[in-house]
């Protein structure tokens, strides 16, 4: 069962999926394969202690004897990356990549857990009214139904669906606990602090959702990404080391907080040892830093104020020639999407939002500073 994952050594990501998905198959059960009414009613007997419990004589319930928590809410609001992140140590960012569930995922927590207890989860594009969904046998067994509501989403179809799912499950068993989880708060409030580098990373996403032309950036990252086998890219502003774009994988702290010392390294050496005093960064300006960890980290100016930053592997760096190409017509594609900002806000006499990136199509020429 998968409720074991939890004794295994987690912290080896690659034996955890592979030992997970071999016992999938006796884990993943759809709806259509339970006894139907087995356990409408009062909290079974079962409810309490798990087999840890010294004092507990009584062997662990059965899973038919066990309470059952329902989650529930629409597609992609989140209910198994709770599942996974909650009772099977799964790391939050290894659920970017879940697939969406099509059949209801049976979790027997008891063996895990000092309480026993099964976690059902409900696919979000499940029917009420499909034949083949016995409400009876869902509900009717069920004691306590999470309701997750993804905030970074419209919740107008969530609240619809909340309705339905309380109405229709409370008609047929009463007992129910309904609780709901306002899910995903993370993108809406940023946790800070001056002494790390917590406040770059809340800052950067600030200034992301004001730059209408993100996905642009954000494309033209994975392309050059993909075509160059670098693992991460963020592209800097250089002075306040806010990044104003990343490629749509996942940014890992560490990557972010090694990029950002990356760049206070390049620019203090050039401040103490540049042969120009107008500017630490030029259209010349290149570091390459290799890692002990057979890491390479790559920059490049893109203008003035815009640096690429990449992360990759030595291995990838042997076709550097490839890289440096690549990198040349990203930066000449990021030229033309300010170069097409920057008629606009001329046409339209609008204000520019971000004064620095207009000024940003032309390249210094000059010595390396
Ligand atoms: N930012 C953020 N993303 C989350 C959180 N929880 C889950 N996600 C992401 O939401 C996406 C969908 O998560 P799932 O767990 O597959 O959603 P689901 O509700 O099970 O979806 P269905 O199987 O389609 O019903 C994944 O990319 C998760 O990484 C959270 O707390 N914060």
């Amino acid at each position: 069962m998968m409720a074991e994952c939890g004794e295994l050594p987690v912290e080896d990501p690659v034996v955890r999926k592979l030992l997970e998905s071999s016992s999938k198959e006796e884990f993943v059960q759809s709806y259509d394969d339970d006894a139907p009414g087995a356990y409408a009613g009062s909290f079974p007997k079962g409810f309490g202690y798990g087999p840890d419990d010294a004092e507990a004589e009584a062997p662990a319930a059965s899973p038919e004897d066990q309470p059952r928590i329902l989650l529930m809410g629409l597609r992609r609001s989140g209910k198994s990356s709770i599942q996974k992140v909650v009772f099977h140590k799964v790391s939050p960012n290894e659920t970017l990549f879940l697939e969406s569930t099509n059949k209801i995922v049976k979790d027997d927590v008891s063996n895990s857990s000092f309480v026993q207890f099964q976690v059902w989860d409900v696919p979000g594009q499940v029917d009420f009214f499909d034949p083949t969904f016995d409400s009876e046998t869902i509900f009717g067994g069920c004691h306590a139904l999470i309701f997750v509501i993804d905030a970074q989403d419209d919740y107008i179809e969530a609240l619809a669906r909340l309705q339905m799912a309380v109405t229709r499950s409370y008609k047929i068993n009463p007992n129910i606990k309904f609780e709901v989880f306002i899910h995903k708060v993370d993108g809406l409030f940023h946790l800070t602090s001056i002494y790390d580098h917590s406040i770059f990373e809340a800052f950067s996403k600030v200034v992301q959702k004001l730059i209408p032309q993100l996905p642009t950036l954000e494309n033209l990252l994975n392309i050059l990404i993909s075509n160059s086998g670098i693992e991460k890219a963020f592209l800097f502003d250089v002075m306040s080391k806010i990044y104003i774009a990343t490629d749509s994988s996942p940014v890992d702290m560490q990557c972010y907080e090694l990029c950002c010392d990356m760049i206070d390294v390049v620019m203090d050496m050039s401040c103490i040892y540049g042969a120009r005093d107008d500017g630490a960064f030029d259209g010349n300006s290149t570091a390459i830093i290799k890692l002990n960890t057979s890491t390479i980290l790559y920059m490049r100016e893109v203008n003035r104020h815009l640096a690429l930053v990449c992360i990759l592997r030595e291995d990838s760096f042997e076709k550097q020639g490839l890289i440096d190409y690549n990198f040349l017509c990203f930066k000449r594609a990021i030229q033309q999407v300010f170069d097409i900002k920057k008629k606009h806000a001329a046409s339209a006499k609008a204000p520019v939002l971000l004064p620095a990136f207009p000024q940003a199509n032309g390249i210094p020429d000059g010595p390396n500073s």
